[in-house]
């Protein structure tokens, strides 16, 4: 009896067991459901954690890791730490982006977040405290700005009416190096002083100097003043990490950018009196009716809001113009330059083409531009591994935002590194290499609209350059009249040239020096 009675309770402990084990069980899998449930919420609603970065030093963050050419140091950065990476400088977050997704993630998915800029003292200073294009907010007056600009200033009616100041710019500066052939040329400083002369004669229908004799000189300077201008909208300023140190100025860059203002602001003065004392029909420069000093003195209010455009305002435009116009074109000008002229199949091949459409002993004329399909390329390839602007310019989100799968708080300065994704190996085929051959095959595929967010040398979004059909027209047109014209040699190795120098702008690091020869024949 009793070893039965202790039979039935060991059977009904093991049942017991049993039903506990299966207890814990059950009750274990519904805590892991909850707990992946809660965490695939969690996630989906979280806004994820800070993109990776290096560290920086305390309150200064990483500032005194900082090199000179900063595209190359962030492209290394992102082999490190991949194509969304941070840093901060003081207390300021910054953001690269090094990749065409997250391109488009920023400038097409989340544009508008995205389209305010981050301006620093400098841009402030020299943009009139923010009244231009380039720097100004995104909001009403920017979108009013830009319209003007777009649509008055740079449409195809107003570049092809004035298409006769190109025209005797460049025959000009043709007719210089004609007078100068055997003689080695910065090619750098020819392209800008046609390019600034081409865009002061479309601004306010002069040059930089009446004066033939000094001509020259005067493009020079003014080439040191608004290069000057460029540079110091680059320039690191500790005053920008630390706001608290703007009223010492440490590295006086508050102090150079007034006095650069006060330069150009004397020149926009004196041409601006002149036009207002000038009666309005007497304004009739290359055949067109206005020019676009002109146009800005007739516009009075802003359209959307109904405000009056101020003076200021006006100049500010003015500055964009010449800083955005011609620093830009006359430097790709020497890098295209560079690039053909140390290889010497690609050169053949332009003179080939140029021949063909243009005919020896004639000049080039903008109507042959859209024939000049080889030309075309070399110009693609050279703002592929030569991007005017590498960094494009900074962007700063208006809410905090997911990019990439990492948040992006309000407020970030948010940079994009077009130089590092157009040199991407993942992306081109021996992409160190200038090769324009890449650009023939499906042309439509490489224009310039920034919709195919792997080649975006002029940006992308709503902030792309406006300046997009004057800038092309100059290059090809520069660069297909001094190569039809001339052979040229350069006076270093390709090793010697090929160095960049980091800037807002990427120059070369030491000028382009050629030799020309009057061109003859099709066998050289
Ligand atoms: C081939 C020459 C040029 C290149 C490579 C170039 C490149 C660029 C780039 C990369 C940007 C920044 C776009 C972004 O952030 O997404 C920009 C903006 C701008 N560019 Fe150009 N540019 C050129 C010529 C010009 C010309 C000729 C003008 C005017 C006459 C001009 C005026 C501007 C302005 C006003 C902006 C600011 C646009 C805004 O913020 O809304 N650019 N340019």
């Amino acid at each position: 009896m009793a070893n039965h009675v202790i039979a039935m309770l060991l059977h009904s402990f093991h049942k017991m067991d049993i039903n506990l084990a299966q207890a814990v069980l059950a009750i274990s899998i519904l805590i892991l459901s909850i707990f992946w449930f809660l965490v695939v919420i969690f996630k989906k609603t979280s806004k994820g954690s800070l993109p990776p970065g290096p560290r920086g030093l305390p309150l200064v963050g990483y500032l005194p890791f900082l090199g000179a050419n900063l595209h190359t140091q962030f492209a290394e950065l992102a082999q490190q730490y991949g194509p969304i990476f941070k840093f901060r400088l003081g207390n300021k977050l910054c953001v690269v982006l090094s990749s065409p997704s997250l391109v488009k993630e920023i400038t097409r998915d989340q544009d508008v977040v995205f389209a305010n800029r981050d301006a620093t003292i400098a841009t402030e200073v020299l943009t009139y405290g923010g009244f231009d294009i380039a720097w100004s907010p995104y909001g009403s007056y920017w979108r009013n700005m830009r319209k003007v600009f777009v649509q008055e200033i740079l449409s195809g009616r107003n570049l092809d009416a004035c298409y006769e100041l190109r025209r005797d710019e460049v025959i000009k500066t043709i007719e210089h190096v004609g007078m100068k052939v055997g003689t080695p040329l910065e090619i750098g400083e020819l392209a800008f002083q046609t390019q600034v002369n081409v865009v002061l004669s479309m601004l306010w229908g002069g040059t930089v100097e009446a004066n033939p004799q000094s001509e020259a000189a005067a493009a020079a300077n003014f080439r040191v003043v608004f290069g000057k201008i460029m540079d110091l909208q680059g320039k690191a300023n500790i005053s920008d990490v630390f706001p608290i140190l703007r009223r010492f100025d440490i590295q006086g860059v508050e102090k150079e950018a007034n006095t650069l203002l006060q330069v150009a602001d004397g020149i926009f003065d004196a041409v601006i009196n002149e036009r207002v004392q000038t009666k309005d029909d007497e304004v009739k420069i290359g055949g067109r009716k206005k020019d676009f000093i002109q146009i800005l003195l007739e516009l009075q209010k802003l359209e959307a809001t109904g405000e009056d455009i101020s003076m200021l305002q006006r100049k500010a435009i003015i500055m964009d113009t010449i800083v955005g116009g011609t620093d830009t074109t006359a430097t790709l000008t020497e890098w295209g330059m560079t690039e053909v002229l140390h290889q010497r199949e690609v050169m053949e091949k332009v003179h080939n083409e140029l021949e063909d459409v243009v005919g020896i002993g004639k000049s080039v004329e903008e109507f042959h531009l859209p024939k000049l399909h080889y030309l075309e390329a070399v110009v693609k390839e050279t703002l592929r591994l030569h991007p005017a602007v590498p960094l494009l310019l900074p962007r700063r989100p208006t809410k905090s935002s997911i990019v990439g799968g990492y948040t992006i708080p309000e407020n970030t300065k948010v940079l994009i590194n077009s130089w590092a994704i157009q040199r991407d190996p993942e992306l081109w085929d021996d992409p160190l290499k200038f090769k324009p051959e890449r650009f023939l095959m499906e042309p439509k595929k490489w224009d310039f609209s920034g919709n195919n967010f792997q080649y975006i040398p002029f940006g992308s979004g709503r902030r792309i350059c406006p300046g997009i059909p004057l800038g092309e027209k100059m290059l090809k047109f520069m660069l297909a009249s001094l190569l039809h014209s001339f052979d040229w040699k350069p006076t270093k190795s390709k090793e010697e040239d090929i160095s960049e120098k980091f800037g807002i702008v990427l120059r070369k690091q030491t000028p382009l020096l050629a030799v020309p020869t009057k061109r003859t024949s099709k066998h050289y």
